[in-house]
């Protein structure tokens, strides 16, 4: 049976209450206190500066303690066994530029495929990002989104996941009490047990091929490798390694693959505003003979420009990602913020706010042209706040950059076109409900610029196709 309606894009709500109420909101959501902050000074204050008792997590009762056995990094409080897998994961930081050669391989895979068959973009974006992640997770390649076992199994968590954590769908997160019922009254939590099995399986196995493929010299340098191998040093337990290597792929792929298609959708809708000044600054700087590079892009500043842009104009994590929760009280600008508030950074309030971005739902890359008065490191807030601030910001704006200034250098893209020739408009606003905000599926046309730039994808591509192989040993 279907819950009754609401509220399906619930940041639109909370955007409106902080126009409503200012930028700090208070709401009840059963017996917990639950914060909306819809502005980037705020939330920078709260989220940032305040992170040492702004960074835990609300319980996540069916999510976290009987689907994940408390073994999931993402959704754990604050505290020990959090530091360590925090301190682990951020090795996705540390290293994020020995992933540069991953990226740019499948990229001119990536490329290759938008030349041969451009209507299918959306699956193309998505094998990208699930490779890369997979690759850097468990050193192994993806060739097919719809077979490959470990995104079909992933794919299926994810979504079992997704479908759990909605707020308000489960009497238990506000009555923890019904947790001590004996299991044949709760067939909610049979179903969720019954996933944790699955997933406890395949997760391990995942992790026993990579422990062989060490064992036989083929493993290549991974996420998953390092962990097997400082195993001792981090004290860290089969089912735990094996939870860990699951936290990538939950957290970067949809992300990763959601963005570049904002990017797609910001081209049929927008393209001619943008795309020339693009190509310009491309073609002065990377010319007609070779793929744009990592090497190219302190030279490319439209390009970073157009990548801030994409990450603002529809940010994926729409809702600041997992909500954070407060381990103690304090007060903001004379508010009482009680211990145990679920405080949510409501991204689409804070980027579409006019103050900060003016004519907001414009896709406008000047805005990033010159620096402004916004805090944080990158101009916008995509990547969240303090201690929980996104340890996969490296690797996911080298990917967005990477195939942004590749596809822009060897595609024209625009709207579709149909029967009569005439252009199909594109909905800006037609985004998914979920946890994740990414673009339904919408047209676009995407053509090469000239033949002579196929020549340079296809040569490049096969030459990228060489080296892959070792990942598919
Ligand atoms: C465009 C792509 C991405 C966006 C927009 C994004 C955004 C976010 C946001 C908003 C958060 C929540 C931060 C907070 O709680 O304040 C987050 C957390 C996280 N992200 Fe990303 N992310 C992206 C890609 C990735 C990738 C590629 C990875 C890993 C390979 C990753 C790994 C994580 C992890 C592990 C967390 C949880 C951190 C924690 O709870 O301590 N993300 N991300």
């Amino acid at each position: 049976k279907d819950l009754p309606p609401g509220p399906v894009k619930p940041w639109r709500w909370f955007q409106e209450l902080n126009d409503q109420y200012g930028p700090v909101v208070y709401l009840q959501m059963g017996r917990t206190p639950t914060i909306v902050l819809g502005t980037a000074q705020a939330a920078w204050e709260i989220l940032e500066k305040k992170s040492p008792v702004t960074s835990s997590r609300p319980r996540f009762i069916m999510g976290q303690e009987i689907l994940s056995n408390n073994l999931r990094g993402l959704m754990a409080a604050h505290g020990p066994f959090w530091k360590r897998w925090r301190r682990v994961s951020s090795f996705m930081q540390r290293a994020s530029d020995t992933y540069k050669p991953i990226q740019s391989l499948e990229s001119k895979q990536l490329m290759s495929e938008l030349a041969k068959t451009p209507a299918n973009y959306r699956e193309h974006l998505e094998r990208y990002a699930t490779s890369v992640v997979v690759m850097v997770t468990y050193g192994r390649r993806v060739h097919d989104i719809y077979n490959d076992e470990v995104v079909c199994l992933n794919r299926e968590t994810q979504d079992f996941l997704t479908s759990i954590n909605i707020p308000g769908k489960y009497l238990v997160e506000s009555v923890p009490a019904l947790l001590y019922l004996p299991h044949f009254l709760t067939p909610w939590r049979t179903a969720a047990l019954k996933q944790r099995e699955r997933d406890k399986e395949y997760l391990t196995r995942l992790v026993n091929e990579v422990q062989s493929k060490m064992e036989s010299g083929r493993a290549q340098p991974s996420f998953c490798r390092q962990l097997l191998e400082d195993r001792e040093k981090n004290d860290m337990g089969d089912l735990e390694i094996a939870y860990t290597c699951s936290t990538p792929f939950g957290a970067g792929v949809e992300t990763s693959a959601g963005s570049l298609s904002s990017f797609m959708l910001a081209c049929a809708a927008f393209g001619p505003s943008f795309i020339p000044q693009a190509q310009k600054e491309l073609d002065a700087v990377v010319g007609p003979d070779r793929l744009p590079t990592f090497e190219d892009f302190d030279d490319l500043p439209f390009i970073r420009a157009i990548v801030n842009e994409t990450l603002r104009w529809r940010p994926v994590a729409v809702l600041g990602g997992t909500p954070h929760s407060s381990t103690e009280d304090f007060v903001y600008q004379d508010m009482f913020i009680p211990k145990g508030s679920t405080i949510i950074a409501n991204l689409w309030g804070i980027h579409l706010n006019p103050v900060d971005f003016p004519d907001p739902h414009r896709f406008d890359p000047e805005r990033f042209m010159s620096k402004r008065d916004y805090p944080g490191p990158w101009q916008h807030s995509s990547f969240g706040y303090g201690r929980r601030v996104c340890p996969g910001q490296h690797l996911a704006s080298n990917s967005i950059y990477i195939n942004i200034a590749r596809i822009l250098w060897g595609f024209n893209l625009g709207k579709a076109r149909d029967e009569n020739g005439q252009e199909i408009d594109v909905d800006t606003f037609a985004y998914t409900d979920g946890f994740n905000s990414v673009p339904l599926p919408f047209p676009i046309s995407i053509t090469p610029r000239s033949p002579g730039h196929v020549v340079i994808i296809e040569r490049e591509n096969e030459a990228a196709q060489e080296e892959l192989k070792a990942y598919d040993l």
